[in-house]
């Protein structure tokens, strides 16, 4: 879609709309339509998704639907599965949804047969697994491996950390895992302090292999294990293992490519948890988990790909979003999830949604003139409850929320699961209905302390709810999420596969980095803030 998408007839009715959804309050919503909360619900795969708090009509679903039926989404979406470059600033396809089509499935892009390219990599990865767990891969000293370090960063680390946490009750190899990402010293050093090199596994992750972060964490690595085994280089072939789409680079940091797992240029690092980036998720839950979720995942693509748009509940999420953000004026997303194993899973959104549709120009380069792009945000419920959630309740903005919860705990202790539902289903209530001033007075409160008391409601909610959080329900979230954000980039006419923005800091720490370590540090081009702040960070380390 070439013309400005608010020029179309679509958008403005949704403008016009929003006006009377603005005077609208789900009490009146609800109290119109008693089965408004079994109507507005949906479901995909195992996921059931209850929309009915949010702020819409079933003429608000009508427009948004127009709206996405004019900017071509269903073409978009077909385009993406089909394997065309539909990530054009950088010419190539986008593919994630391959790494977990079926073993039966067949896709030729660009010449390459997908589906068996993939399945050989998982083949690889499901024989190292079974060896490592099994106690069959051994180390330099002939110990069995028990801990398994992935160094990576963004979607190498976010991914993979965030999905072994949610799988953690799934563990059962005897192999615990540990992530470092960051190039701060600290995390590194605080990773392996413990940690005996006889029985580590560094899995080594990143899709280019040039990311600083990573191959400084991987150096010291090295280093580690070898000064910790008597300064044997040989044992590096048998305590690091890479995943990367680069060979080459992988070969020149010295990991031999009988110990690498590839993937593709068409899987972006933030959709790569589903490829060998999850080496390490594969580790700790084995094999046959592992594919159980990649089929989680796939159902959901199969529902994304086929099913009628005003059913499609990726896309209605989406929507539903693009409705908070252009139409009535949300600046955040909060995601709660109701499962202290999902704790990362709002830290791997930001990833997802901010990288994919941070963006300011449209597929073809012009200027938008909408706001794109939602900051997602959250910590798991309860613990968000007592202390952000206020600010959601009574505070000024509008901070539309997705509720996640399961049905039965993975740990069932007493009535401790049951007592964490009920504030499941507690919030989204009083986020929905408030309290009123004649409500909080009626209870006897005093006159002054009434207006600090009423709760406004009307705050959107969405509910998604699974029966029990497996790899199967969690392929499936992540991948409803992954296709929500599509939606959203496809209606905004963006990119969401490219990632120009985060280039320019790399170059810039590359270009200042001799400045603070050089003896004879030459300032020619340094802004005058830039040069009082390395200068004082120089005196600090002795560097005059
Ligand atoms: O996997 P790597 O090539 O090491 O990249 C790691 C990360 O860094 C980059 O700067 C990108 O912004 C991310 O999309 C990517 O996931």
């Amino acid at each position: 879609m070439a013309a400005d998408v608010t020029t179309t007839a679509e958008w403005q009715a949704l403008r016009t709309h929003a006006d009377e959804i603005r005077e609208t309050h789900l009490r009146d919503l609800f109290a119109a339509d008693p089965t408004r909360g079994e109507r507005l619900t949906a479901e995909v795969a195992d996921l059931y998704v209850d929309y009915s708090k949010n702020l819409v009509t079933d003429e608000t679903l009508r427009l948004l639907t127009a709206l996405a039926e004019r900017v071509g989404l269903a073409e978009r979406v077909a385009a993406m599965f089909s394997g065309a470059h539909i990530n054009a600033t950088e010419d190539r396809a986008v593919l994630h949804t391959a790494l977990r089509l079926p073993r039966s499935a067949s896709l030729t892009v660009d010449g390459q047969d997908v589906v068996a390219d993939v399945q050989a990599v998982l083949d690889r990865m499901a024989a190292f697994a079974r060896r490592v767990r099994s106690g069959q891969w051994v180390g330099h000293t002939g110990e069995r491996i028990r801990t398994v370090v992935n160094i990576g960063i963004g979607g190498s680390d976010l991914g993979p950390v965030m999905a072994y946490e949610a799988l953690k009750a799934f563990a059962d190899g005897g192999v615990s895992c540990r992530f470092v990402s960051n190039i701060d010293p600290t995390d590194i050093h605080g990773a392996v302090a413990d940690l005996d090199p006889a029985s580590t596994l560094f899995v080594v992750v990143s899709k280019t292999f040039s990311t600083q972060e990573t191959l400084a964490n991987a150096r010291e690595a090295r280093r580690w294990l070898v000064a910790g085994l008597g300064g044997d280089e040989a044992a590096v072939a048998r305590h690091f293992v890479a995943v990367s789409t680069s060979d080459q680079r992988v070969r020149d940091f010295g990991i031999d490519p009988e110990n690498m797992f590839g993937f593709w240029d068409w899987v972006g690092g933030r959709y790569s948890l589903p490829s060998a980036v999850g080496l390490s998720v594969m580790l700790s839950v084995g094999p046959e988990r592992f594919a159980e979720m990649l089929a989680g995942y796939h159902a959901v693509d199969e529902h994304f790909r086929t099913a009628p748009l005003e059913r499609n509940v990726p896309v209605l999420m989406g929507l539903l979003n693009v409705w908070y953000t252009n139409f009535l004026g949300a600046q955040t997303h909060a995601v709660l999830p109701y499962s202290q194993y999902l704790h990362r899973f709002p830290a791997y959104l930001q990833q997802l949604t901010m990288e994919s549709n941070g963006k300011s120009v449209t597929v073809d380069g012009t200027p938008v003139s909408y706001d794109t792009g939602e900051i997602f945000w959250g910590e798991p419920g309860t613990n968000g409850q007592h202390a952000f959630y206020q600010l959601i309740h009574q505070g000024t903005r509008l901070v539309p929320a997705d509720f996640i919860a399961f049905s039965e705990p993975n740990h069932d202790i007493g009535d401790m699961h049951d007592l964490f539902m009920s504030n499941f289903f507690a919030q989204t209530a009083a986020l929905a209905f408030g309290r009123t001033a004649e409500q909080v007075a009626a209870e006897g409160t005093p006159a002054e302390l009434v207006p600090h008391k009423v709760m406004a409601g009307n705050h959107p909610t969405t509910s998604i709810v699974a029966d029990r959080l497996t790899p199967a329900t969690f392929g499936q979230l992540v991948a409803l999420y992954e296709h929500i954000v599509l939606t959203e980039g496809v209606i905004w006419n963006i990119n969401p596969f490219d990632q120009w923005g985060v280039e320019l800091g790399k170059v810039m720490a590359n270009q200042l980095a001799p400045l603070l370590t050089g003896q004879d540090a030459e300032f020619a081009d340094v802004d005058s803030s830039t040069a009082t702040l390395i200068r004082r960070y120089r005196r600090h380390r002795g560097r005059h």
